[in-house]
């Protein structure tokens, strides 16, 4: 309970969050902040008083051992200083280090969340900018907000009183600069910000322009387009080093002349400074007060051209932020219920009215209805492009749908993710293989047998014979297996992982006829108590399914197969030619050695 409030207080899309979020560490460098610039402050006093101290010692009035004390105690404050100061970085640091993970965390579970549509439109190579190079620059900003905050805040105004105390007429008059110095850096806010926006922008289509070439190599060469895509990549490294370039040279020239412009009233000090020693200016000074006034007023001076610094850093991590602000959610979404995927046995589905439209307009489904039980097959089939795979991912609710998918009475659209997980489960055209093992692609975490949903997936015999067998590495989206394995493995998965629902959009399509069959065969042992919507092109399996749903122009003739053969010309001769290709030993998709578990 405790931890579900303080989520729900907790909103990852204000910056505010996350310094309340790190409340301990940020005392703890309070602390050490405070201790470390009031101990700076003690400085310029100590190097003005030796100063003096070492004038009367020379003069013959001072004693050794008064210096000798001093230079003690100078030696304990800077300790003291320097020990405040590596406890106040450690816990910047620590800071830093967890809002950095606790962004990216909060902005990859958001991204897992978005469609693969809404991902692809933005652009993976922008994608990973934000997830990546922006998160590190927002909080780089963050911290050195939050380390400035002691180093120059605090220092600063303490520095201000000292100086105001020696002489305040002098300390108004330097004053006069270190303003300005912020004016102009306020000033550049607008150029700074462009410009790093203007990187941005080109470091994330750097990076959608190499992860292009590196998918679409093959293409590329085959088609004879290489020198042209490489005109393209070459035209956006350009860009993006030209924008880094110019972010680089706005964030490295500006901080010298905020130095310069700070830095202005030493010659004030200089001047009268040496009337107040000499006893004809405002104040009546010693050697001693005139070095611990110009030591003081350099120190205050880097200290301000430093938060003027800290202006661009701001201004760069609030391009940052604007660029993942939108990513974050409002509310830190409840982690454990999240993961605690709702498994509920389903005994009908009702499928009523259905339409579905894509965001860009495009209406695919119109009026679609259709019902199945526990246990049955259903197999969906129709012209090319006429929304077969639309249908199917109606049931992921990726976008809205009108009309009705109902579970045992409940509409889909409107269950929360974690109960929709539980009950469908969905087998794409794309396998999505993961970069580990052949059985962890399979298992997922789960301490089921592999060896079952292999067996099921007609793949057993291969993996055996691969280098370590189960425990074979498949490269990064599953390159080291051929289409074929690569689909049955991601069957095997979807297998393994029964849902009550089990959406199968082309599974056997790159099998034999063979194959195919002990495949389906296999499906309907292991599914026999979930509803199984099949679509294919290949149709010698349809007599078998409980159910068909032929497609056309976004409408639905629903029926059994015979039904169907009476009903529907386009299906009939489909499947008429179909069946009697194969009789004359047609040619089939990727041949695949006979299956494991039969003899067909
Ligand atoms: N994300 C999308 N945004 C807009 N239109 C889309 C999107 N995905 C698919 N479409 C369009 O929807 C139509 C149906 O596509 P769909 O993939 O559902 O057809 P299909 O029947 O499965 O095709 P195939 O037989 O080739 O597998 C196509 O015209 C396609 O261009």
């Amino acid at each position: 309970m405790k931890t579900n409030r303080k989520s729900a207080e907790f909103q990852p899309n204000r910056v505010l969050s996350y310094f309340k979020a790190e409340w301990r560490a940020l005392l703890i460098v309070t602390v050490s902040g405070l201790i470390y610039n009031i101990g700076l402050l003690t400085e310029p006093w100590f190097e003005g008083t030796m100063t003096g101290y070492l004038v009367e010692i020379l003069k013959g009035t001072g004693q050794f051992s008064g210096m000798l004390m001093l230079v003690i105690s100078f030696a304990v404050v800077t300790a003291v200083v320097q020990v405040s100061r590596y406890v106040k970085r450690f816990y910047v640091r620590r800071f830093a280090n967890n809002v950095n993970r606790r962004m990216k965390e909060t902005l990859y579970g958001s991204l897992v969340k978005k469609s693969r549509a809404s991902l692809r439109e933005e652009g993976e190579g922008n994608i990973m900018t934000k997830a990546i190079l922006d998160v590190d620059d927002c909080v780089e900003g963050m911290r050195k907000f939050t380390t400035e905050i002691f180093d120059t805040g605090v220092a600063l105004t303490a520095y201000l009183c000292m100086l105001l105390w020696y002489d305040w007429r002098l300390t108004i008059l330097c004053m006069l600069f270190p303003p300005i110095s912020y004016v102009t850096a306020e000033k550049m806010k607008k150029v700074i910000q462009k410009a790093g926006a203007a990187y941005k922008e080109q470091s994330g289509r750097l990076s959608t322009a190499t992860l292009d070439r590196a998918e679409n190599a093959m293409t590329y060469r085959v088609f004879g387009l290489e020198k042209k895509r490489q005109a393209v990549y070459e035209e956006n490294l350009t860009s993006y080093e030209k924008a880094a370039v110019k972010a680089n040279i706005w964030n490295a020239a500006m901080p010298p002349i905020y130095r310069i412009i700070s830095m202005a009233g030493v010659f004030f000090i200089l001047y009268f400074g040496q009337k107040n020693v000499l006893g004809t200016g405002w104040q009546a000074w010693s050697i001693a007060s005139f070095t611990t006034f110009l030591v003081c007023f350099v120190k205050l001076s880097v200290k301000s051209s430093s938060a003027a610094k800290l202006f661009n850093a701001v201004h760069k991590a609030q391009v940052s932020w604007n660029r993942i602000k939108p990513l974050l959610p409002q509310e830190e979404e409840n982690k454990t219920d999240e993961v605690k995927v709702k498994k509920t046995p389903v005994e009908a589905l009702k499928v009523k009215h259905l339409s579905f439209t894509y965001p860009d307009g495009k209406k695919i489904l119109d009026d679609i209805s259709f019902s199945a039980k526990k246990g049955q097959i259903i197999g969906i089939t129709g012209a090319v492009a006429c929304g077969k795979s639309t249908l199917g991912k109606a049931f992921l609710c990726e976008y809205p749908y009108e009309g009705h998918i109902t579970v045992d009475g409940a509409e889909l659209q409107n269950m929360e993710q974690s109960v929709r997980t539980g009950i469908v489960g969905y087998l794409g055209h794309d396998p999505e293989l993961f970069n580990d093992s052949v059985e962890n692609n399979v298992l997922l975490g789960d301490s089921k047998n592999s060896d079952t949903y292999l067996n099921a997936a007609c793949i057993k015999q291969e993996v055996a014979e691969m280098t370590d067998g189960k425990n074979t590495l498949i490269g990064s989206g599953g390159t080291y297996l051929s289409g074929g394995q690569a689909k049955r493995l991601a069957f095997a998965r979807t297998l393994c992982h029964d849902k009550p629902i089990l959406i199968l959009d082309d599974p056997f399509s790159a099998l034999d006829k063979n194959t195919e069959k002990q495949a389906f065969v296999n499906l309907q042992a292991l599914a026999k108590d979930s509803i199984v919507l099949l679509i294919s092109h290949r149709l010698y399996l349809f007599p078998e399914m409980d159910g068909v749903i032929w497609m056309e122009n976004g409408k639905a003739v629903t029926g059994t197969h015979e039904e169907l053969l009476k009903i529907v010309p386009e299906y009939k001769s489909l499947y008429t030619s179909q069946v009697h290709t194969a009789e004359n030993g047609g040619a089939e998709h990727d041949a695949q050695k006979t299956s494991e578990n039969g003899d067909l």
